[in-house]
């Protein structure tokens, strides 16, 4: 594949790099997006900056996801790869190309799944998607393009009559008709059941294992710890944090609790700073322990309990997982 231009690989302000094959498909730097700075009554509208200077690339058949709080800038980000819209700063390279200005270059090799398809709901899913193949050059097979999504069975009742899973499906295979080289999948599992979202996500890895180049934005990080290579997660227009699963959960804390027997106080534990624990609270009579060195902290605990010929109820040893450090970047940001 002709990409265009050199990787820039290497690692960015924000530490997000490409573990891919060492071609960027997607390469963002700098990029900003305000909204209220353009018509007319621009000078008299307050702008606000939705998308403040993010940095990051995507390798080619990589699956990146962009994570974050509600309005934390995500669809504006991923507006600007599609180049549905100019930046307002900084520089945007979809394949190559600059997405917006050179849209007709970009947009036959992208696949764009929204948030909200809007289809015509008199038409049957077979005949939107022929309307569909009619405008897309070299669009699959429309049975093919059904069967894909698992909505064959379904390929001749009427949208209306469709459920909303079965819609988001449809909105996939509209995504898909055209063979995109890249596809951005803009929460695609919201809505769906829990059997259609692991076929969903069968079907989007099998996509990454053919080489399609994937962005996706979901707020269910249990999507993106299955399905990312790499993550971004944004806050207030900005990357907190970035590069695989694994990094971003070992910035944050492991956790051990349990409940300290009658006649047991917190002291009557070892030093906990020997033990590798770098912070502790206590509710009732549960405790819970911070540790980055979760084997040291919870066998110095196992073997004190074991010393002492007591049980600990409730005992929880859990490494830190997408969510808590998710929650852990969103809260420490908010008092930031
Ligand atoms: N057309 C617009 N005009 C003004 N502000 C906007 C516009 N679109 C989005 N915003 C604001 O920009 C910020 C980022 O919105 P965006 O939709 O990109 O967030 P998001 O991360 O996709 O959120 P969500 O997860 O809720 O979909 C929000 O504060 C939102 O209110």
């Amino acid at each position: 594949m002709n990409i265009g231009e050199k990787d820039i690989g290497g690692t960015g302000p924000s530490g997000t790099r490409t573990a891919g094959t060492g071609c960027n498909v997607i390469d963002a730097t700098g990029l900003r997006r305000s909204y209220g700075t353009t018509g007319r009554r621009a000078k008299s509208q307050k702008s606000f900056e939705a998308v403040r200077g993010i940095d990051f690339s995507v390798g080619q058949g990589e699956l990146f996801a962009l994570l974050g709080t509600n309005g934390a800038g995500k669809t504006s980000t991923v507006e600007l790869l599609e180049g549905l819209a100019a930046p307002s700063a900084g520089r945007v390279r979809v394949l190559g190309h600059d997405p917006f200005t050179e849209r007709r270059k970009v947009r036959p090799r992208i696949g764009v799944m929204l948030q909200e398809g809007g289809f015509p709901t008199e038409l049957t899913p077979a005949e939107t998607l022929r309307m569909w193949a009619g405008c897309t050059s070299g669009a699959r097979p429309v049975d093919e393009a059904l069967s894909s999504v698992g909505l064959m069975r379904r390929r001749d009742v009427r949208v209306k009559q469709l459920s909303g899973g079965e819609r988001r499906r449809l909105d996939l295979a509209l995504a898909l008709l055209g063979r995109p080289e890249v596809l951005f999948l803009d929460e695609p599992t919201t809505g769906l059941d829990t059997e259609a979202r692991h076929e969903t996500w069968k079907l989007v890895r099998e996509l990454r294992d053919s080489g399609t180049t994937i962005v996706l934005t979901t707020h269910y990080l249990e999507e993106a710890e299955e399905l990312a290579d790499r993550l971004a997660i944004m806050h207030n227009g900005q990357i907190a944090a970035a590069g695989q699963v694994m990094d971003v959960v070992a910035a944050h804390p492991s956790h051990i609790s349990f409940e300290l027997p009658a006649g047991f106080h917190l002291g009557d534990l070892p030093a906990l700073e020997g033990l590798g624990v770098t912070g502790h609270d206590i509710a009732g009579r549960t405790v819970r322990l911070r540790t980055d060195e979760l084997q040291r902290t919870a066998t110095g605990v196992l073997v004190w309990a074991r010393d002492k010929g007591i049980e600990l109820r409730g005992l929880d040893v859990r490494s830190a997982s997408l969510e808590e450090a998710f929650l852990e970047i969103a809260k420490g940001l908010e008092k930031a």
